[in-house]
């Protein structure tokens, strides 16, 4: 294939001018911004680029071009854009029509002769990742050198072309050309090398379809992945729906084109179709290198060891540049399309990754069931223990009190109040100090403590109570008594009878007067053993204050001292 630049009014080709280095670049058609930048400084109406289509070097300025560390190569830089055109001039004959397209043909077949003379050893020809390719003149020795400096890599490349070179055949082999199939493994490798040895998407005999960034389609489409398939089905559909799109009026063997679909398949980010990687092999963006043509090399002159394919050149050069789509069909279908399959495969990976999640999630969720239902049946273990101990207890207390449970109500109803103590049914009740108590006594230093009072019946008519008194620091008990108080039924008389731990018994008695009882000792005893000085008289007051509190004041006269108070307290009810 030989290179022309798409400019109007430039005739620059390959091999054309040996004297002055001239490159050829791809038009940028991945990058969409790059490619109305360029489509913009080209302004050629009604016309599409293809990744055959060339821009020569002249007309991009000085610094559009970096040089290449290693051997100086000069290398479009990936974001240049084109500026230099003459586009008052008429473009002449050698513009861009189908003669010159003719003429690219030969320059082709010139250009697969003289790489296969470098001994079907054309190596990847070094090109840069720039994203538009460059088509540079170099000598034919430097050329060599590098092809086999490359070692190892130019089987590869060989191989490769060799497998796009006989997709190419399968092309043209409607064209009847049996010298086509003729054409010798070296020389078609040597052929393919030449046309575009920079190809980012290239065959592979073991792997498939591998891209140069080391990606190949295997990496996109897991094994036994449904979707994935399916979304590889959508490529086929996308690119063959192109190439539909692109070679509407070029008949096709269907054996050719299952043959070329199979041995090239479409990628995701390749923009070209499946039968121009059958001829090429070459990313729009890639970057070529060409020899300026010897005379005896020049395209007019068509080397006899290499057969020319007229037809389906005639074809590539066709459908080319006289592509109906636009540009935004081009960017819609080589882009978008691409990238929307793209996005289905990240969704699918994304899936299938988020399913592996939910099943790690749900091991987990059912190894923690398990766990839950173990803990529920040691729970349910000691329900069933605490209920057997339980009915052991119960059992043991109608062994140590065989006549309780008769004694006790069966409902556990509180037993009713008996009416005679009735207008003492405010003193009912458990009662707490609040605040503490307050002692006194002129022989006495003045103290505090805590008291709790009981106060119930059971049905009958009397009252009966229990004062316990602790030490507010410490807590330990202190003063107690007990006792029951008893009123004369029809009257307010109430008889306040007690015990204490001090070994005094004593009797009082007053009155019950609303909310207040008033009594004073009766009769007072102690054991004989009493501490001294013994107490003689004692009167108490008991009271519901305005806030619902009990109090109670207690005075009392000893041998050696008058009748002086001798308690306080403030008692808080806490329970009915
Ligand atoms: C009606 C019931 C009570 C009587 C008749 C009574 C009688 C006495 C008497 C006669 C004394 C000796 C006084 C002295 O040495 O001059 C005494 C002392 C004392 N009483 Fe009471 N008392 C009663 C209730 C209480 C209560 C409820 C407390 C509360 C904790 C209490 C705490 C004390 C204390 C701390 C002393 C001084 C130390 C002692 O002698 O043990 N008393 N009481």
């Amino acid at each position: 294939m030989v290179i022309c630049c798409a400019a109007a009014n430039c005739s620059n080709r390959q091999g054309k001018g040996e004297k002055r280095a001239v490159s050829f670049h791809r038009f940028p058609l991945k990058d969409s911004k790059r490619l109305i930048q360029w489509l913009k400084a080209v302004q050629r109406d009604n016309w599409t680029p293809t990744k055959y289509s060339f821009l020569c070097s002249e007309h991009f300025t000085k610094d559009s071009f970096s040089k290449r560390l290693e051997d100086q190569h000069r290398l479009l830089k990936p974001t240049a854009v084109p500026s230099i055109f003459h586009l008052t001039e008429k473009r002449g004959a050698g513009g861009h029509g189908r003669t010159r397209r003719r003429d690219t043909r030969k320059a082709s077949g010139g250009l697969r002769r003289r790489t296969g003379e470098a001994g079907g050893k054309v190596a990847a020809a070094g090109s840069s990742s720039s994203s538009s390719g460059n088509l540079m003149a170099k000598p034919e020795s430097r050329k060599l050198k590098r092809a086999a400096l490359q070692g190892e890599s130019a089987p590869r490349a060989a191989q490769e072309a060799a497998s796009q070179e006989r997709a190419q055949q399968s092309l043209e082999g409607t064209a009847g050309d049996g010298v086509a199939s003729t054409v010798t493994g070296s020389q078609a490798e040597a052929n393919a090398s030449a046309v575009d040895a920079s190809d980012k998407t290239t065959t592979s005999p073991a792997a498939g379809l591998v891209d140069k960034s080391g990606i190949s389609v295997d990496d996109f489409t897991p094994p036994g992945s449904g979707a994935c398939k399916f979304i590889g089905s959508l490529h086929s559909y996308s690119f063959s729906s192109k190439h539909t799109r692109e070679r509407p009026s070029v008949p096709r063997e269907p054996v050719d084109r299952k043959r070329l679909k199979r041995d090239v398949e479409p990628s995701c980010s390749g923009t070209s179709l499946g039968l121009d990687k059958g001829l090429a092999q070459s990313p729009p963006s890639s970057s070529l290198t060409v020899t300026p043509q010897k005379p005896s090399q020049s395209p007019s002159a068509p080397p006899t060891d290499v057969t020319p394919k007229p037809a389906a050149e005639a074809v590539q050069s066709e459908h080319s540049d006289a592509s109906p789509m636009s540009i935004n069909e081009v960017i819609l279908s080589a882009s978008g399309a691409c990238k929307l399959i793209d996005s289905l495969h990240s969704y699918c990976f994304s899936s299938r990754q988020n399913k592996s999640q939910v099943c790690c999630l749900r091991e987990q969720v059912e190894k923690k069931n398990g766990e839950l239902k173990t803990l529920r049946q040691r729970v349910s273990r000691s329900d069933s223990q605490v209920r057997k101990l339980q009915e052991k207890l119960d059992e043991l207390r109608r062994v140590s009190f065989p006549y309780l449970s008769s004694l006790l109500p069966p409902s556990r109803e509180p037993p009713k109040m008996n009416p005679v103590v009735e207008p003492l049914s405010w003193m009912l009740g458990t009662w707490l100090s609040d605040p503490p108590g307050a002692g006194t006594f002129p022989t006495l230093q003045p103290f505090q403590y805590l008291e709790e009072v009981h106060i119930s019946h059971v049905g009958q008519p009397m009252l009966n109570f229990s004062f316990n008194a602790f030490h507010p620091d410490t807590r330990k008990p202190m003063h107690r008594e007990c006792g029951f108080i008893r009123l004369q039924p029809d009257t307010n008389k109430v008889a306040f009878v007690s015990a204490q731990n001090t070994g005094i018994v004593e009797v009082e008695e007053g009155e019950v007067n609303g909310q207040e009882l008033c009594i004073a000792s009766h009769s007072i005893a102690r054991i004989s053993f009493a501490k001294e000085p013994h107490v003689e008289q004692i009167t108490r007051k008991f009271r519901l204050n305005s806030e619902g509190k009990l109090e109670q004041t207690v005075s009392m006269a000893t041998t050696t001292q008058p009748m002086t108070q001798h308690l306080h307290i403030t008692y808080k009810k806490v329970t009915p």
